[in-house]
């Protein structure tokens, strides 16, 4: 029996600017990810990563292409669907700057608490589970009361994934969940979402850096200059990478390699991607 896929996406162009200005960002992007399973979606700087993710969320429209999440096609859904799509738990997102993930004027304990009221959980239970998510963040039950501007970096970011997985959404979309971490607060990070992958939510775990995807990913997507150019589990794409631009990210990233990185290939690399 196969599983229906959480989130299917097929052939989708974004274009941002009109006339003139109007520039293709991504091209033909398929990707399809099953329920509980962790996709990590990396590429460069301006390679259409965090377009994929708000084109996703529906937050950039899609000029071309098909988007369906938890069996619901996307592609017209205007803004109040969309809010319907979050409220019943269907899709949650964390971004880097957990300050647009929170709203600034609710408590950590009336953000966590409040997804849950939405969908009808009783209050006291609400509290519980919100109490029990801050214990699978690693954080005291002394932050409910506090603002997210009243916490560091590294606590706030724990507060947006716990908000987003704790309705226990089928989807959670994660655009560049470290990359504004201290190194420590970006292990803890990946080990909790390790462990909150294997509760069942599906991850698109988006990233510029392989070796913060390599170890949390089931299955890696390279996206370069707006095509994914390369699709495979984590284990091929690292060890086996395909592409001249998969090549030169596992080759630049050396955490993932036994020998030092060779800058001979490297720059060979770079003439093949750039000829
Ligand atoms: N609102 C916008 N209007 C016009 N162009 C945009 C807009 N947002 C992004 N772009 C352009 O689209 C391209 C892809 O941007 P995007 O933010 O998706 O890249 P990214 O891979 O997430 O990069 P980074 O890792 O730096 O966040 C870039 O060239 C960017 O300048």
């Amino acid at each position: 029996m196969t599983t229906a896929p959480v989130l299917d996406v097929t052939g989708l162009d974004v274009h941002y600017g009109v006339r003139r200005r109007r520039r293709r960002i991504l091209h033909d992007v398929s990707l399809s990810v099953a329920p509980g399973e962790t996709v990590g979606v990396i590429g460069e700087t301006g390679s259409g990563k965090s377009t994929f993710a708000r084109a996703v969320l529906g937050l950039a429209a899609a000029s071309a292409g098909r988007i369906v999440i938890g069996g619901e096609d996307v592609g017209r859904y205007g803004r109040r669907q969309w809010r319907s799509l979050r409220r019943r738990g269907v899709v949650q997102y964390v971004f880097q700057d957990p300050l647009r993930s929170l709203d600034p004027d609710l408590t950590v304990g009336e953000s966590l608490v409040e997804p849950l009221l939405v969908r009808g959980v009783p209050r006291a239970e609400a509290a519980g589970r919100a109490r029990a998510f801050l214990d699978r963040v690693r954080l005291s039950e002394d932050l409910l009361g506090r603002l997210p501007g009243e916490l560091s970096g590294g606590q706030r970011q724990r507060i947006a994934v716990a908000r987003a997985l704790v309705t226990e959404p089928k989807l959670v979309i994660l655009d560049e969940p470290v990359s504004a971490l201290d190194s420590a607060n970006r292990v803890q990070i990946l080990e909790i979402l390790k462990e909150l992958r294997d509760a069942g939510t599906a991850l698109v775990f988006i990233s510029h850096d392989l070796g913060s995807v390599a170890g949390v990913a089931d299955r890696i997507a390279v996206l370069y200059r707006g095509e994914l150019v390369e699709t495979g589990t984590a284990r091929d794409v690292i060890t086996t990478p395909e592409h001249a631009y998969t090549r030169l990210l596992v080759s630049s990233a050396p955490t993932l390699r036994s020998a030092p990185a060779d800058r001979v290939e490297r720059e060979a690399l770079r003439a093949l991607l750039h000829a």
